[in-house]
């Protein structure tokens, strides 16, 4: 049976994700068979209830199609795990009669003292189990799952770049959990640029400064820096980021940046510390569409047992398309208005919360197809030219124009603007800034800013 069991890994590990089955399946162990069962065991109840929820069809079809005869799936937590339960709770506190392991609590459950806790604590919800990963996103988390799981010895930094509330900050704690899991004592070290800032400052202010270097340098084997164009103009800090980056990336540890910006868009950004962090693999996250927001809101709402019909959950996803924190904010709010008020949860309920999120968003009259047509009529262009790949300054200038009012007007992401121009979003970024430097120096260009403005102002009214 032993023997059924790997054969039954080795058909598996070739129908699911490659990322799907080194976390899930492959820790999966054989434990005992019995008549007409099989029983495997899972390392934690976090892993274990995965796995059954998830995977175990696929797992008992696997077996059967190999064994040739049906055969019942059992899953267990390993033994190894249990003693250290059991141990634990015999320790703890003997009045204490709960048997029951609370989900949370498996994600390290390491077997002697972890190491003393660094940074800010990892939010208990932001784990991988609990973010979807769809068309949006699946570069970005497979890119993370493959730095976790040090499946390439090359990659050891990754830069998480989106729009805000697209998941960043989920998927970096996420991975600081999953490598907690499979490596207790790394020692992962979860902070926001501004808290490195804070903490470098306090350091220079206390005399503790070779503490504060000694930290970074040679206590962290995983960095998860958040929010890094806060460090804007921030010189003193920039460097001593870029000396710390050194030794981390020297020492072969792992470090994942987030951020809404591209490193190289960042202003005020010296180059030492640009380079280090450009030599990240640079991964988006971009706006889930409709489906995944329906995706995500359903899940949400099964993970906080929330019954939501399903013309809630599509009308949800498609009037608050701004981003994933609007959605939940949405799903909150009509659950919470429901039970406030006795009401049941209906169309007219959820209309009246989704008033409420979207109240200061801009009438949405102004289009990225008007500015487009306003834009080629003023300087005098075809929409084919506007959108071409032409280098021409005659063409530049008026594209740089049109991103530059997208960005203003529209409210739409960078993605979302940059497609409707054939453009990756960080020429939308450039376009933007060449026109913000133009506005500053230049009286022309401000005058044909007025001019378009007013046009669409106009046009808003
Ligand atoms: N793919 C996803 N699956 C499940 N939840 C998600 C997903 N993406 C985002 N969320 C949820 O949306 C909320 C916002 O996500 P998060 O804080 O990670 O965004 P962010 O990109 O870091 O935003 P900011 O740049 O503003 O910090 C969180 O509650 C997170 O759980």
């Amino acid at each position: 049976m032993q023997k059924l069991w790997e054969k039954a890994k080795t058909a598996l590990k070739k129908s699911v994700p490659v990322h799907t089955y080194k976390m899930w399946i492959e820790p999966v162990d054989f434990k005992k068979s019995e008549e007409g069962k099989i029983v495997l065991a899972c390392p934690n109840f976090f892993s274990k209830k995965r796995v059954q929820d998830h995977y175990g069809a696929l797992i008992e079809s696997e077996i059967n199609k190999i064994s040739k005869k049906p055969c019942k799936l059992l899953i267990e937590i390993s033994e190894k795990k249990e003693a250290v339960k059991k141990k634990k709770s015999k320790k703890s506190d003997k009045s204490d009669k709960s048997d029951k392991l609370e989900p949370d609590l498996q994600l390290t459950l390491p077997t002697a003292n972890p190491p003393e806790s660094r940074g800010r604590l990892l939010r208990r919800d932001f784990t991988l189990d609990r973010f979807v990963v769809s068309n949006n996103n699946d570069f970005a988390y497979s890119a993370a799952l493959s730095l976790a799981s040090r499946e390439d010895p090359n990659q050891n930094s990754l830069y998480l770049l989106s729009d805000t509330g697209m998941g960043k900050s989920h998927l970096s704690q996420a991975i600081g959990h999953y490598i907690l899991s499979k490596r207790p004592f790394d020692r992962v070290y979860y902070a926001t640029a501004e808290d490195f800032m804070n903490e470098m400052v306090h350091a220079f202010r206390t005399n503790s400064v070779d503490q504060f270097k000694e930290k970074y340098r040679n206590h962290c084997d995983v960095l998860l820096l958040e929010d890094i164009q806060f460090l804007t103009g921030k010189e003193r800090t920039q460097i001593e980021l870029a000396l710390a980056l050194d030794y981390l990336l020297n020492a072969d540890k792992k470090i994942i940046f987030t951020s809404c910006y591209l490193p190289t868009d960042i202003p005020k950004m010296n180059e030492q510390l640009k380079s280090r962090i450009s030599s990240s693999l640079i991964s988006n996250i971009d706006p889930p569409d409709f489906r995944t927001r329906v995706k995500i809101l359903q899940k949400k709402a099964r993970e906080n047992g929330y019954k939501m019909p399903r013309d809630i959950t599509d009308y949800l996803a498609s009037e608050l398309s701004d981003n994933v924190r609007q959605l939940e904010s949405g799903l909150i709010g009509v659950t919470a208005k429901s039970s406030l008020l006795g009401r049941p949860i209906d169309i007219g309920l959820a209309e009246s919360v989704v008033k409420n999120i979207t109240v200061n968003r801009p009438r949405p009259t102004v289009t990225i197809d008007l500015i487009k047509e306003l834009v080629c009529r003023h300087y005098n262009l075809s929409i084919d030219e506007i959108i071409s790949r032409s280098r021409k300054k005659s063409i530049v200038w008026p594209r740089q124009m049109a991103i530059y009012l997208s960005r203003k007007y529209t409210e739409q992401p960078l993605q979302f603007i940059g497609k409707n121009f054939n453009r990756y979003h960080a020429t939308v970024l450039h376009s933007v800034a060449a026109v913000e430097k133009g506005l500053k120096g230049d009286s022309s260009v401000r005058k044909q800013m007025e001019y378009l403005c007013g046009k669409l102002e106009a046009e808003k009214l």
